[in-house]
């Protein structure tokens, strides 16, 4: 997954080399030039992590996909360019070795095979587009290759089409089409149903999402969304209701799909969410084919729970010709066109030609996927607080109520560093890539974090708190509130109000040691579950025999009390993800209150 490419990539000491001024680190090496500057004439291949390129020579780009030509413009004043379209795998990894930056959009796998065959002298991936779910962001970052995209310029175009299938499938408009030119009029086949006034579920309030809404809102449909990470007050600026993902099935008469594929929204419509619908649903999906158990989508259909179904993305692009889905009378299809309008595959192209020739000539970038940042000596010191940071941060994400909307985050370091001495900017992105990634088709890393918070609305401030003691260790403990929110885990609620994390690095290893009110003491190894309870004899055992039935490893297991027999929270860190039926177990123990699971 994305988010664990880029841990990697933030983590990697190789990698945080390329962070450094490139023009720095290679200033005392000669014969090529880098940026300006003389480098050893030695193998290309042994520096595959800098911007190098021979003394004369211009840096050469591959153009695998059709690209805007005000992009290929751009392109063209710096390097040399080569578009060829259409190469098979074979053909690509041969040429990849003669070019230092390759453009795509989605119809091109760049695969492990392919940086290997670069032989290290690919430096840049530009994905003129959103998704770069077709890069293999491990093997880039291993190689020492920048990966950058274009997030926001087909974001209307996207939406557009969402609009465009929605209404020419309440009319029947491809159908009708199709039975006009194959000499048919078939005038009472082809009855449409009306939008106005029907009610539009919006799933995944982002950018396309919130565009989609707002346009639907013009057509005259009640617009409810869901989307458990978005601000409420978005939503209502635009006269949406947030409901819950229950609520929107049961009510709406069109949904609309707008989520990242992530593992929570993979096939999250499916048998048992088709059968929460109200019967005669039509469906359209923008986002990506996954999200859709296909199969399931079909008997939806054959059982009319789903009345028509207008689809721009498969999970396989592209489908089988003999799938039931496309062949279905009552499904229109199209090829992935959300981003193909001519204005915004100009607007990717000029975002993603900017960003290659950018990093080309080491610039930073704020689209880069998997850009490190820090110095290797900074990176080093901080690489357990940077565990530590996402991780806190991916847990008090989770412990917000879906519908709460995040806005306000404050984070405090406890420190005995002079402020100056503590660069926390590492640590406040990894905070924020803890919370954004997982709910999001957004990477986050250093050069984009702030960037990305402010776009969402999303307030971090940092607190720094001067500690007495040996200003060894950079960073004694690092708490993360967020204000303003509901909890599905009240505990996790401090005496003022906001759900509090708090974590500290023991031997190494990024502990969980605050929940709410409560101390506790986990290692965010695996994964966690708190439980509630009034403090009594015999809950690790029961909680523990439930775990032990399944073989769950419990790693960790800590009971943070208020005092003696008095309110309680338990903290059990497990290797393996326990299954549902035993989360259920655990909820249903008499003397727990409350409990949650958190993912790592
Ligand atoms: N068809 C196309 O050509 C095309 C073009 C552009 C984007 N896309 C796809 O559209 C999707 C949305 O793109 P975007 O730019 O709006 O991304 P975005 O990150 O701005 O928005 C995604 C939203 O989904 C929400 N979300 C995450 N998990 C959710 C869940 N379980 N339930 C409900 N909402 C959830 C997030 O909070 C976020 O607000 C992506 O999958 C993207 O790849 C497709
Ligand atoms: O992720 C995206 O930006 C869209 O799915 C568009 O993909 P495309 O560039 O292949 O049209």
């Amino acid at each position: 997954m994305a988010a664990s490419a880029s841990s990697t990539m933030l983590l990697s000491s190789k990698s945080s080399r390329a962070s450094l001024s490139w023009k720095n680190q290679l200033a005392s090496t000669s014969a090529f030039r880098v940026s300006g500057v003389t480098l050893p004439r030695r193998s290309l291949r042994q520096c595959p992590r800098f911007i190098v390129f021979s003394m004369d020579a211009k840096p050469t780009v591959l153009v695998a996909e059709k690209l805007g030509e005000a992009g290929l413009k751009l392109l063209k004043e710096f390097a040399n360019v080569d578009c060829s379209y259409n190469l098979s795998p074979e053909e690509l990894c041969t040429k990849i070795s003669l070019c230092d930056a390759l453009v795509v959009r989605s119809g091109t796998k760049v695969t492990r095979e392919i940086f290997e065959s670069s032989g290290g002298r690919l430096k840049v991936v530009g994905r003129a587009g959103v998704g770069i779910d077709n890069v293999d962001l491990a093997a880039a970052t291993e190689h020492g290759c920048l990966v950058v995209n274009a997030p926001t310029a087909n974001t209307v175009a996207a939406a557009e089409h969402g609009i465009a299938l929605l209404t020419a499938m309440a009319r029947n408009v491809a159908q009708a089409d199709a039975s006009v030119k194959a000499g048919k009029w078939l005038r009472n086949k082809y009855v449409g149903v009306s939008l106005v006034g029907k009610t539009l579920a919006v799933m995944g309030f982002g950018k396309v999402g919130s565009e989609v809404a707002r346009r639907a809102k013009g057509l005259g449909m009640h617009v409810i969304a869901h989307d458990p990470y978005a601000p409420a007050d978005r939503a209502r600026a635009i006269g949406v209701q947030l409901v819950s993902f229950d609520e929107a099935l049961a009510s709406a008469d069109f949904i609309s799909l707008h989520m990242p594929l992530t593992p929570a929204t993979k096939q999250i419509l499916n048998d048992e969410t088709f059968a929460k619908m109200k019967k005669g649903v039509r469906i359209v999906n923008v986002a990506r084919g996954g999200v859709i158990d296909e199969e399931a989508l079909v008997r939806a259909l054959d059982a009319g729970i789903v009345a028509q179904a207008a689809l721009d993305v498969f999970t396989v692009e592209p489908p089988p010709k003999d799938s039931k889905l496309i062949q279905h009378e009552n499904v229109t299809a199209t090829p992935h066109l959300g981003a193909s309008t001519t204005e915004a595959q100009e607007g990717v192209a000029i975002e993603v030609a900017e960003a290659v020739v950018g990093a080309l000539k080491g610039e930073l970038s704020a689209t880069a996927v998997n850009a490190p940042m820090v110095p290797a000596e900074v990176l080093l010191e901080l690489k357990p607080f940077v565990v530590l940071a996402e991780k806190l941060g991916r847990l008090a994400v989770q412990l917000v109520a879906g519908g709460s909307g995040v806005k306000s985050v404050k984070v405090t370091y406890g420190s005995a560093r002079a402020p100056d001495d503590l660069d926390t900017r590492l640590l406040r992105a990894m905070i924020t890539k803890g919370m954004i990634e997982p709910i999001s088709s957004v990477f986050i890393n250093l050069v984009n974090a702030d960037f990305t918070a402010k776009q969402r609305g999303l307030q971090i401030s940092e607190e720094r708190l001067l500690l007495d003691g040996s200003p060894e260790s950079p960073v004694e403990f690092i708490q993360v509130q967020i204000a303003n929110v509901e909890s599905k885990f009240a505990s996790a609620i401090s005496d003022s109000g906001e759900i509090r994390v708090e974590g500290r690095v023991k031997d190494g290893v990024p502990h969980l040691t605050k929940v709410g009110s409560f101390e506790v003491d986990v290692s965010l190894e695996g994964s966690i579950i708190l439980c509630s309870q009034v403090d009594q004899p015999g809950m690790i055992g029961k909680v523990g025999s439930v775990l032990g039935e399944e073989n769950v490893n419990v790693s960790f297991m800590s009971v943070g009390r208020v005092a003696p027999r008095k309110q309680a929270v338990m903290a059990i860190g497990v290797d393996e993800q326990p299954s549902k039926e035993s989360l259920k177990r655990i909820g249903e123990i008499p003397a727990i209150q409350e409990f949650v699971y958190l993912g790592l």
